[in-house]
């Protein structure tokens, strides 16, 4: 169900937007939201009715994980990749989803960052409307429905918009409603297997997710054993994305026997090769429609 009285007001005191000055011109504001050039003044996000909150501002910069790129080499190819793509993807938003841990953030920020896209961390968005200091609060004060109702709105708005990398929230992609926004643009799943997704959440610890908080036990155990459930509820939810990124499947490439050698900069490149190839196989696939649409009309004329 599509949020109802928790509308979202995103906006900007920017005349700016993504990454368009740089590509000559400004884009017209589309939509109740627009955001600034990234390293231009901050967007403000307010749910209706709520007093402002602080501006929040598109993130540039690629956090956290402390080995993003393995060599020079691995840095260059990211940024050979990123062009090449940038022109196939002609401005269209990216929606990485994926379990809770799977580095949608970390990998989004390194796309954004290589790509001049702005980048949007969805769970951020939705603390900032509802003008919570964290995701935890709002289920504990709120509740999951409101959490949820609150990040289809922020959904909703970022869909019409360009030149985005979004980090979605781990459920966003269970409702249906959100599909229809996330496929206005391109959707990545990162697939990571639970193993690996518990041993990086065991490492941050999980209070600030609050559908794998556990007052006590070992936190490996506790994180492997909710995720698995999850994942079993989601079922193929997360494959309605438009590419999958294994991140089996690379380190299996690249002779890995274990997923924790791979970079993010590992799996954004892969996620780049694979909506590359996912938007060449569509443009053929509509040309060749279109071909057999006119060979049609052709023969009917005839
Ligand atoms: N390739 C990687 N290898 C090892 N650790 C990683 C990798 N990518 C991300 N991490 C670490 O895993 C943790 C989760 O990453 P991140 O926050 O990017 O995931 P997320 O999908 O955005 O999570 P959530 O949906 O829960 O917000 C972070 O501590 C991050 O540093
Ligand atoms: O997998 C999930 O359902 C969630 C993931 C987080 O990103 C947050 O959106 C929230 O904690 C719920």
């Amino acid at each position: 169900m599509e949020a109802g009285g928790v509308g979202l007001a995103l906006q900007t005191r920017a005349a700016g937007f993504g990454s368009s000055r740089r590509r000559g011109g400004l884009q017209p504001p589309i939509g109740n939201l627009r955001v600034a050039d990234p390293a231009g003044a901050p967007v403000a996000v307010r749910a209706r009715g709520s007093k402002p909150v602080a501006p929040l501002r598109a993130k540039k910069s690629s956090g956290g994980h402390e080995n993003l790129h393995n060599s020079v080499d691995e840095a260059l190819l990211l940024k050979r990749k990123s062009e090449e793509v940038l022109f196939y993807l002609n401005g269209r938003c990216i929606y990485l989803v994926g379990m809770m841990g799977s580095g949608k953030s970390t990998v989004g920020k390194i796309m954004s960052e290589v790509l001049g896209y702005s980048f949007f961390d969805s769970d951020k968005l939705v603390e900032k409307a509802v003008g919570m200091p964290s995701v935890a609060q709002i289920f504990k004060v709120h509740s999951e429905a409101f959490f949820r109702d609150n990040e289809s709105s922020v959904l909703r708005d970022l869909s019409s918009m360009r030149r985005l990398v979004v980090a979605t929230g781990g459920g966003a992609v269970i409702r249906p409603v959100n599909w229809k926004y996330m496929k206005k643009g391109l959707s990545i799943w990162l697939d990571v297997p639970l193993d690996a997704l518990a041993r990086r959440i065991a490492k941050v610890g999980t209070a600030s997710r609050p559908l794998l908080d556990q007052p006590s036990g070992d936190p490996y155990t506790m994180a492997f054993s909710k995720l698995s459930m999850l994942a079993e509820q989601r079922g193929d939810a997360y494959a309605n994305a438009d590419v999958r990124v294994s991140l089996e499947e690379i380190a299996s490439k690249q002779g890995h026997d274990d997923v924790s050698k791979l970079t993010p900069t590992d799996i954004a490149i892969e996620s780049l090769h694979k909506i590359e190839s996912f938007v060449i196989k569509n443009a053929d696939n509509s040309a060749s429609d279109s071909q057999a649409e006119s060979q049609v009309q052709r023969m009917q004329t005839l």
